[in-house]
């Protein structure tokens, strides 16, 4: 009896310390002006439920709060918005106070010039300095030739063979990348770069915890490593009189070229470019690979596409801008692949300043989360939401409309979209042209926070030939 009184005034003393920590934490936030929400533990906040129940979270808040609402997830005070006006409004209005507001482990490993990092004329200037280097004719005339001779050779061999979808489409999209920077997918420094780029990536995901043996601690090790890979290239080039026909050949020609960047900026842009490409456009081609096995029909109609291209061509013939242009059902198909696996669930903003917002009173330097998902599955935009119909993005403007935010908007609107989607384009005529596929069955797909098969996405692949 003793023991059981024991207990309960334990239960009873933690239930009330937990009600009282919660209650403390509301009204640390308590401030006059600010949306409806809950501001969850101490330090913790709602991370843990909004991680567990995904997009449910956000509807089960909609619901109870409205399409703005505040919380506290990864560890910031934040601001949801759902409400698809108020999202654009935020994101064109940057010079408001509206800055990025990305987690303080990616802009430590991203480095100080990364785009996300800066603002105003800053970000103008290295923005502008991005764009000059992948503008439609720099992709049709140099990286569109190198993405197509990179594929090619990366889709070859599969035949008869299990292959891990989703190692092959990472592989892919940083090769590629290195392809169009610096020439290099193949060389010697190709296979080192890529792990070390692998642990950046993962550093930029995790809590900025600089203990050893953290994923933290081991992105901003990778970055030193690439910050020496890349330096060693600028300074092997500065010292050839060799011409290189790349993105890296571009920004070093200080003379012809309007933005002038010292080298730690050009390290940081080639850092930002291979980042920015890297997790969207290799969950995309994963993506529309799992969808084209699971919709025969589609499938189909894919195939129509690129064969017809083919027939024009001899074999050897690289896909070209035209050929790209003809591909409007490939297009469609990458459209609803990124709309139905949604790839990006929303952006983050911060404030500079205390600012008003939709009639509310928002604190400076809490986090503003555009959650653009909830767009994705609207069935006023898109009829019969969750099928996968790429036939929809044909023949009506669905691409130019306001609430198109897969590529975001504003003055942070993706500057590589066309890029992605050459390069997504052109892995699937090669693999859909060459290859048939089945799934080898029993693999997990997540789809929140992030798209990812956890142990792989295997496929077993023959030649379409035989
Ligand atoms: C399917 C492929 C892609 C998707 C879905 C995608 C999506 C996005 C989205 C949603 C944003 C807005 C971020 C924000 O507002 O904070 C963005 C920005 C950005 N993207 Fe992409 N992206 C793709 C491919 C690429 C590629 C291949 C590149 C390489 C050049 C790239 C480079 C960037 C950069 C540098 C930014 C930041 C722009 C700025 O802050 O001014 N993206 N992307």
């Amino acid at each position: 009896m003793a023991l059981f009184m024991a207990i309960l005034g334990v239960l009873v003393l933690l239930l009330c310390l937990c009600s009282a920590l919660l209650k403390w934490n509301e009204v640390r936030f308590r401030r006059k002006g600010l949306p409806p929400g809950a501001m969850g533990w101490p330090v913790f906040g709602e991370t843990t439920e909004f991680l567990k129940q995904g997009p449910n979270f956000m509807k089960n808040k909609r619901a109870r709060y409205g399409s703005f609402f505040k919380s506290h997830i990864l560890g910031c005070p934040t601001i949801v918005s759902m409400d698809p006006e108020l999202n654009r409004f935020i994101l064109m209005n940057e010079a408001k106070g509206l800055v990025p507001g990305y987690p303080q482990s990616m802009l430590d490993i991203l480095g100080t010039r990364n785009i996300a990092a800066v603002h105003g004329s800053t970000h103008k200037y290295m923005r502008g300095a991005l764009l000059s280097i992948i503008s439609p004719t720099l992709i049709r005339d140099q990286l569109l030739p190198k993405i197509d001779e990179f594929m090619r050779t990366h889709l070859m061999d599969w035949d008869n063979k299990v292959i891990n979808i989703q190692e092959k489409t990472k592989e892919m999209a940083f090769l590629s990348s290195l392809k169009q920077i610096a020439g290099m997918e193949s060389s010697s420094i190709a296979q080192p770069f890529m792990t070390e780029f692998f642990k950046l990536v993962l550093g930029t995901l995790s809590l900025p915890i600089n203990l050893p043996r953290t994923n933290y601690r081991g992105g901003l090790q990778a970055r030193k490593s690439i910050i020496s890979i890349l330096s060693r290239l600028l300074e092997e080039r500065k010292a050839s009189q060799d011409v290189h026909v790349d993105m890296l050949g571009c920004l070093m020609k200080k003379d012809e070229n309007r933005y002038k960047l010292n080298d730690e900026e050009i390290i940081d842009l080639v850092i930002t470019i291979m980042y920015s490409g890297y997790e969207t456009v290799s969950t995309t081609s994963m993506m529309a690979v799992k969808y084209l096995h699971d919709h025969p029909k589609v499938l189909e109609e894919i195939r129509k596409e690129h064969f017809a291209i083919r027939e024009r061509k001899k074999p050897e013939d690289p896909i070209d801008c035209n050929d790209l242009k003809s591909m409007r059902f490939t297009r469609a198909v990458i459209f609803e692949t990124s709309r139905l696996a949604t790839i990006v669930n929303g952006v983050l903003r911060k404030t500079t300043h205390d600012m008003e917002l939709n009639g509310y009173l928002i604190p400076k330097g809490w986090r503003i989360y555009v959650y653009t998902r909830e767009i994705n599955y609207d069935p006023f935009l898109y009829h019969d939401p969750l099928t996968f119909n790429p036939w929809r993005w044909l023949g009506n403007s669905l691409e130019s409309q306001s609430h198109f935010l897969i590529f975001g908007g504003g003055t942070r609107q993706c500057p590589g979209k066309e890029l992605g989607i050459a390069e997504i384009s052109t892995f699937l005529h090669y693999f859909v042209t060459r290859y048939r596929w089945e799934e080898v069955g029993g693999d997990k797909l997540m789809k929140f926070p992030r798209v990812v098969a956890p142990n792989g996405l295997h496929i077993r692949v023959s030649s379409f030939s035989n």
